[in-house]
């Protein structure tokens, strides 16, 4: 048995853990903030109270009639606590729950209204049209005024730091009454491959970018995407979106669209340049149905496999993308980066705010400055990030 595969899984079954706070506290949140958001029905305030209550008490169930759920191993799972069953799976069985409970996969069509109604879209729209949106456009005139490495740095860092506070993140922290992240310019990089990623990438033809979050996070994603097309850095660029709404904010073809007019309607060159790229197919998009799947990419089925091993190299945003990617473990900070992306079929970098309790790839005098400095709290406050790529 190797380093990777001894460590244990993450589960919420410790009351004091990161994972149990999360589904104890920021999923009943969550289900408040949509049940306030929406003039649901009564059909739907009854399957959110039911939802609430299991999430708190109750056992994973089966979901009657969901076959594309059944896909993920919700067998293994039924009867057993929810806080008891790996948290990447309870946490994305939370999601399709809720989902379900708004009536977003619908049925027959006529008895379906509030089908493909995006239950996260009025906190999205509310993020595109705030301060920190209006800020990231004014940004863009000062980056003119910087040299083309100097602004493909910016943009990276931009694209990383978007990711500090997704908004399931922001909800936990409005109620911990702790802002460290919120609104806060960048922290701490842990580990920094950036110059690693550059080398990667002249010449590189299709750069393939998992995104993460919408809004904020999203536009900086863009910006870099459009810098690096139009720099030659890339010929083509893919970018991977959920098939639907996900982990609050998780951005999807729909959010892609507003970002790409919020940039347009700012008179910006980058959105047109953006609209152009994705008329011309230099910039497509891809919603694969593993992306709100349950599981880590280790366990990625063979056409998405030979989708990453057909890119130069493959970009995963954001704090679950990287418990996905290297497996959502309590791994020794020090296991090797490589260790754990070791099966995956092309180069991978990772671009991550700390959120979470899984890390690799730390150096031991960082995580031992770091320990001492803050005891384990740098892993989940989303003050820290990092750039790690495996070549
Ligand atoms: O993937 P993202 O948007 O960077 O972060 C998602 C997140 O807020 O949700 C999970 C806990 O619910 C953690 O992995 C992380 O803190």
């Amino acid at each position: 048995m190797s380093e990777t595969t001894d460590a244990p899984v993450i589960t919420g079954a410790d009351p004091a853990s990161f994972p149990h706070s999360v589904l104890a506290d920021r999923h009943p949140a969550l289900i408040r903030r949509v049940r306030d958001a929406f003039p649901y029905g009564p059909e739907q305030h009854r399957a959110l109270d039911a939802l609430l209550k299991s999430a708190v008490e109750g056992t994973v169930e089966a979901l009657d009639g969901d076959a594309w759920w059944d896909a993920w191993g919700v067998a293994e799972y039924v009867g057993r606590s929810w806080f008891e069953v790996p948290f990447l799976w309870s946490e994305s069985y939370f999601y399709r729950r809720l989902l379900h409970a708004v009536g977003y996969f619908g049925g027959p069509p006529w008895s379906a209204p509030w089908q493909g109604v995006d239950p996260f879209r009025p906190f999205k729209l509310a993020e595109l049209g705030g301060p920190e949106a209006r800020e990231e456009i004014a940004a863009l005139d000062r980056l003119a005024g910087l040299t083309e490495a100097e602004q493909r740095t910016a943009l990276l860092h931009g694209s990383l730091w978007g990711n500090r506070a997704d908004l399931g993140f922001r909800l936990q922290r409005a109620g911990d009454h702790d802002d460290d992240a919120d609104g806060a310019g960048a922290g701490e990089l842990v580990a920094d491959d950036g110059d690693v990623l550059w080398r990667l990438l002249p010449g590189a033809g299709t750069l393939l970018l998992v995104a993460d979050n919408a809004g904020c996070e999203l536009v900086p994603d863009l910006l870099l995407v459009d810098h690096l097309l139009r720099h030659g850095h890339v010929e083509r660029a893919v970018l991977h979106v959920k098939p639907y709404p996900y982990y609050v904010s998780d951005a999807t073809t729909a959010d892609v669209v507003d970002a790409v007019r919020h940039l347009a309607a700012a008179g910006t060159e980058h959105g047109r340049r953006l609209w152009s790229a994705l008329a011309d197919g230099r910039l497509a998009l891809r919603a694969h149905p593993f992306s709100c799947g349950p599981l880590p990419y280790a366990e990625m089925p063979d056409d998405l496999r030979a989708e990453f091993a057909a890119a130069d190299v493959t970009v995963m945003k954001g704090d679950l993308n990287y418990r996905r990617l290297v497996g959502d473990r309590m791994y020794p900070p020090t296991t090797p980066y490589r260790d754990t992306t070791a099966y995956f079929p092309g180069p991978v970098a990772a671009l991550r705010t700390l959120k979470s309790d899984v890390i690799t790839g730390l150096a031991p005098d960082t995580e031992a400055r770091l320990v001492a400095a803050e005891g384990q709290r740098w892993r989940t406050s989303g003050t820290h990030a990092l750039i790690q790529v495996r070549t």
